[in-house]
């Protein structure tokens, strides 16, 4: 194509283009910029600007104030991610609405990722499915399902609700303060920083960005350098639909993070392992940031006896072989009776045939360990156990089969840290007692499962053990419920989120009392000289909380009226 062909296809694209996180730019076009992170100035600086035409490569523009000869004149600048004086500037205005409102609106969700088809369309290869197909394997399907259909879930969620979520929550009151208006107002934290995993990284590093966006807050967000391709697209794409100033995404690994959490946040929402979890907690200690740390470790699987071993089977092989078991919530291993192991056993192996054929290496729903370091960390927990199914494998292709172990005993090598890999241990248990006992002797897990058909043995596992979650006759699915608070306790992190948890969690909730200035005379109670009388009315006043219905408001503020005239008589005497 000639110059001036390229020249005019370009500028009938730019037209119909996306027209959301737009450079400030004389022409209406689309641009992206790159910014590169310079951890010694501890700043991201706009390094590159680029203008984007639909199914063509990016066109680079020089940086600085540039001409692209197309008219194009971008502004060049530096965003300053990590700047101290524009981090202080967001948190202070703490809102992406640029009106000068500081409540949450949900317009700004119009360009977001999930929001439109655009963001992956089935059947048509995208940015973002390429690259997470290079990094894990996912199929293009197999990342809307388990990926962006939860994140457009959640977007038309906040939509939705925002505006109730967002609304002043009025709250039970006592007798003192019946008269006043007491309610809680969600207000925005600030700035968020948002470090995201790897295994699942769309769904870990958006969908806290939507419901900081929802609540009201700014974010720098830092995806996971281990999943290479993905962060690049995430670089590349996120400022083409939302605002990059109020969202800016970081790159970068260590180093870079570490430099990102020398800097003050107003909330560090971290996913990945609890290793680093201790070093988040501990960087957000030094400004008393607060921290939602969304951590793994390892989900017991208890199979009852007394269920139907084939579908938990069935169950419990989609929820270990999903992303070849790099789930944080994947069921880590399985305990059972020893009379059915041998079942247990036969019926996952069929289960694995019946997904990913007898060939997983060459099935497209079957993933790929992230890269050779996990490969070989993983491989290194088959050496003292006992492989009843799987076990094949390839270094170069980082593949290992769907895997099942027998026979495993609780101090070999697959049982001292979370698999997070496609192998299934199965331990032997004697009974629903003991099975409680194993889980509780060890850490607090993300997820428990249990499969019975007895829901006594549901009941107890509830009760006499605790985890982030417990699900009863499946896997995963818990994650896919907005309503349900998804997080970890103890070891498996603190905190939660998914729809309005994460605006909950995203949000100062303000306690507002309001009161008026007359009434004067309830408060003698309070004031010093302090009797036994007036502690008595306190008692009363103060302990007793009003839920009287409409009928019993207006009586009791007769009674408080009647009181606080018969109080300020004796005052006035
Ligand atoms: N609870 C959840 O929702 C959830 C979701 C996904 C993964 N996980 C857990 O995450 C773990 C896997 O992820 P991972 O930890 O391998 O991911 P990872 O290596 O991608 O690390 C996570 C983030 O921490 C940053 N990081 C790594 N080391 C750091 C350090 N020393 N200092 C500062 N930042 C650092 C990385 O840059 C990255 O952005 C598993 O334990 C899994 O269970 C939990
Ligand atoms: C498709 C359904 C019903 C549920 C999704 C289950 C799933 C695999 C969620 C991924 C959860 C996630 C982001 C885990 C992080 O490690």
């Amino acid at each position: 194509m000639v110059a001036h062909e390229k020249q005019s296809s370009l500028r009938s694209k730019q037209k119909t283009d996306v027209t959301f996180g737009t450079l400030p730019c004389q022409a209406n076009a689309n641009f992206k910029s790159v910014f590169s992170f310079d951890p010694v100035r501890g700043c991201c600086e706009q390094t590159q600007a680029r203008v984007w035409v639909e199914g063509e490569a990016w066109n680079p523009i020089p940086a600085g104030r540039a001409s692209c000869g197309w008219d194009l004149t971008v502004e060049g600048g530096c965003l300053c991610a990590a700047d101290k004086d524009q981090l202080q500037r967001r948190r202070l205005s703490g809102c992406p609405d640029r009106e000068g409102s500081q409540r949450p609106n949900a317009d700004i969700f119009k360009g977001c990722p999930g929001s439109s088809r655009r963001w992956l369309e089935p059947g048509r290869p995208s940015k973002q499915a390429d690259a997470i197909k290079k990094d894990l394997n996912k199929s293009d399907v197999g990342t809307q399902l388990y990926e962006t259909l939860g994140l457009e879930g959640e977007i038309s969620l906040a939509i939705r609700k925002l505006k109730d979520w967002a609304a002043p929550r009025p709250v039970e009151k006592n007798l003192l303060t019946l008269s006043d208006t007491v309610y809680i107002q969600p207000e925005p934290l600030g700035v968020v920083l948002i470090i995201g995993a790897w295994n699942y990284p769309w769904a870990v590093t958006i969908q806290p960005l939507i419901g900081a966006i929802a609540a009201g807050n700014a974010a720098v967000v830092k995806p996971s350098e281990v999943c290479v391709h993905t962060a690049k697209v995430m670089e590349d794409l996120l400022p083409y639909y939302i605002d990059k100033e109020l969202y800016p995404v970081v790159t970068g690994g260590v180093s870079e993070t570490q430099e990102l959490l020398r800097q003050r946040f107003d909330h560090i929402f971290y996913t990945g392992n609890s290793m680093v979890g201790k070093v988040i907690m501990e960087a957000a200690a030094k400004h008393l940031t607060p921290v939602t740390l969304e951590l793994g470790g390892k989900s017991p699987c208890y199979i009852d006896k007394n269920c139907d071993i084939s579908i938990a089977c069935r169950r419990v092989a989609w929820g270990k072989y999903t992303n070849c078991g790099q789930t944080c919530i994947a069921p880590d291993y399985v305990l059972c009776d020893p009379s059915i192991q041998d079942q247990v056993i036969e019926e996952v192996k069929k289960s694995i045939k019946e997904f990913y054929t007898e060939k997983p290496n060459t099935c497209p729903d079957y993933g790929r360990i992230i890269n050779q370091r996990h490969f070989k960390r993983i491989m290194a927990m088959l050496d003292d156990s006992t492989i009843a199914v799987g076990g094949d494998n390839n270094e170069s292709d980082c593949y290992i089969a769907p895997t099942v172990l027998k026979d495993v005993k609780p101090e070999s090598k697959v049982m001292q840290e979370e698999i997070f890999g496609p192998l299934l241990p199965i331990l032997t248990i004697s009974s629903l007692d003991e099975a409680i006992k194993f889980i509780n002797r060890r850490e607090k897990p993300l997820a428990l499962y249990v499969f019975t058909a007895d829901d006594k043995v549901i009941n107890r596992m509830r009760d006499e053990t605790s985890s982030g979650g417990l699900l009863a006759n499946d896997c995963l699915v818990h994650y896919s419920v907005s309503s349900l608070p998804f997080g970890g306790v103890g070891n498996s992190g603190m905190g939660c989120y998914h729809g309005k948890h994460t605006f909950d969690q995203l949000s100062h909730l303000r306690s507002c009392l309001i009161k008026k200035l007359n009434m004067e005379g309830v408060n003698s109670m309070r004031y010093p000289p302090h009797t036994a009388k007036k502690l008595g009315w306190a008692r009363f006043f103060i302990l007793k909380t009003a839920d009287l219905g409409w009928i019993g408001k207006v009586a009791l503020l007769a009674v408080l009226v009647v009181a606080a005239a018969a109080v300020l008589q004796k005052y006035l005497q």
